[in-house]
């Protein structure tokens, strides 16, 4: 007998049924699966992480596209469940979709969603307040205060690291990496040294741009370098923070050797994903090292922190808030919604997943899309142009009416 799990329906009498394995901030997108005669059931059960059994549960004998959570595993079994309840469409509430095993989707012919774009800062933003405070001993010196220890300033209380002139080491300049680069040059006149596989060409430009802007103002200017291996990076590097996707060639990146071989001061943060790091050897590495300090938004074992991290003074952590803004979660929930409905509707694929601007405005009804699909490509789906005018977000269109709006800010959109 199918277990029985509890769940809240909007629009019962809707054609398509959409199963959301969490509730998730706001209604919009709700409203706009329900306006497209879904039919939404919420799963309202107590527990955090759901189970397979619980998923299966939920998509039940009829389902035609899930949105679900980072926490979940989707994989062969998940799938071939949803392709016979005569699913289609699955999609992340995660840019990250390292939970999601693809090959077993792109098996059962089911579209993956994931939601690029629109946790880009609010994630940055937490990296740097990670590197603030790993930097500053904001949270050794909070403490401090609160359990009443603090009895007048001292030249030798909570010393932490200047950031003006440092070197800030970045390992996965992309989106994330990138914007996170920007906020710490910018904002604290940092060079610049980073590992990608891919070169950051537009970071580049902008260091440059920077660094001129500074030297015509007679300050020091910033610099970057592309680094050939991730071991200059960590050489170099007085803060580090870590921003690539987690995949095999992440698994473990940063280990006992090349903490070994990063400067006894320096700060290390991590709000891509736990695995990343061999947090084993970090918690080793922090016992002998007290003034190497880390920021982290993620863990190895989640929700889980490995024994003996807890402890360490010279480690910030925090609960996987890097994107909790509520502009973003809201946004993310957007975009996974319309790329299931986009799926079970047949529509095409948005083409630019980094400009997903036009979808995420409340005063325009979103474009007949798939924001973003990662196996489009794998089931052959036709795509979309992607073109969006400038100003995509609507700035230069004219808001006379939804309708009206719509039609200019896509026009062109859909010109295979
Ligand atoms: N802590 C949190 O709440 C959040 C975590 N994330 C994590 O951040 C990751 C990155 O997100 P985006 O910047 O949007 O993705 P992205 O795809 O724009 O950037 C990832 C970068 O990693 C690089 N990369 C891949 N393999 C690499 C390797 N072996 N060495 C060095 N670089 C490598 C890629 O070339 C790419 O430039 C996500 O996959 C997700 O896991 C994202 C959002 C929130
Ligand atoms: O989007 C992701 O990948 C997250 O980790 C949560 O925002």
């Amino acid at each position: 007998m199918a277990k029985s799990i509890s769940i809240e329906v909007w629009n019962p009498s809707g054609k398509y049924r959409v199963v959301s394995t969490k509730p998730m901030p706001g209604t919009r997108w709700i409203r706009l699966l329900t306006d497209q005669d879904c039919r939404v059931e919420i799963c309202t059960e107590k527990k955090t992480i759901l189970s397979v059994e619980d998923i299966l549960a939920l998509i039940g004998d009829k389902c035609d596209g899930v949105i679900g959570q980072l926490t979940e595993d989707w994989g062969e079994v998940l799938f071939s469940a949803l392709r016979r309840a005569g699913g289609t469409a699955f999609s992340n509430m995660a840019v990250g979709y390292n939970n999601v095993n693809v090959n077993a989707a792109n098996k059962y012919g089911i579209a993956v969603g994931n939601t690029p774009g629109v946790l880009t800062e609010t994630t940055a933003e937490l990296a740097a307040s990670l590197s603030l405070a790993a930097a500053r001993r904001i949270v050794e010196a909070d403490q401090f205060m609160r359990a009443g220890l603090y009895d007048g300033w001292l030249p030798h209380l909570f010393v932490g690291n200047l950031l003006k002139g440092q070197t800030l080491g970045v390992i996965g300049a992309g989106r994330i990496g990138s914007a996170y680069a920007r906020m710490m040059i910018e904002g604290f006149k940092m060079n610049l040294i980073y590992y990608d596989l891919y070169q950051a060409t537009r970071l580049e430009k902008f260091v440059t741009a920077y660094g001129q802007f500074l030297k015509a103002n007679d300050e020091q200017p910033v610099t970057w370098k592309r680094a050939a291996t991730m071991e200059d990076v960590l050489r170099e590097g007085d803060v580090i923070s870590l921003h690539p996707v987690l995949d095999k060639t992440t698994y473990h990146l940063i280990n006992k050797e090349r903490l070994s071989i990063m400067k006894k001061e320096a700060v290390l943060v991590n709000a891509s994903r736990g695995p990343v790091i061999d947090e084993t050897a970090l918690v080793e590495h922090l016992r002998k090292n007290p003034m190497f300090r880390v920021g982290l938004d993620v863990f190895e074992d989640e929700p889980f922190m490995k024994p003996g991290l807890a402890e360490q003074k010279n480690a910030v952590v925090v609960p996987h808030i890097a994107s909790a803004s509520k502009w973003t979660r809201e946004g993310m929930t957007t975009i996974a919604a319309l790329n299931v409905l986009g799926k079970i509707k047949g529509y095409p694929v948005w083409t630019d997943p980094n400009r997903i601007e036009i979808f995420l405005d409340e005063n325009f009804q979103p474009p007949p899309a798939s924001p973003s699909i990662v196996n489009a490509k794998e089931l052959g789906k036709k795509d979309s142009s992607g073109f969006v005018p400038e100003a995509s977000a609507g700035a230069n269109i004219k808001r006379k009416s939804p309708r009206f709006t719509f039609f200019n800010a896509v026009k062109g959109a859909f010109l295979v």
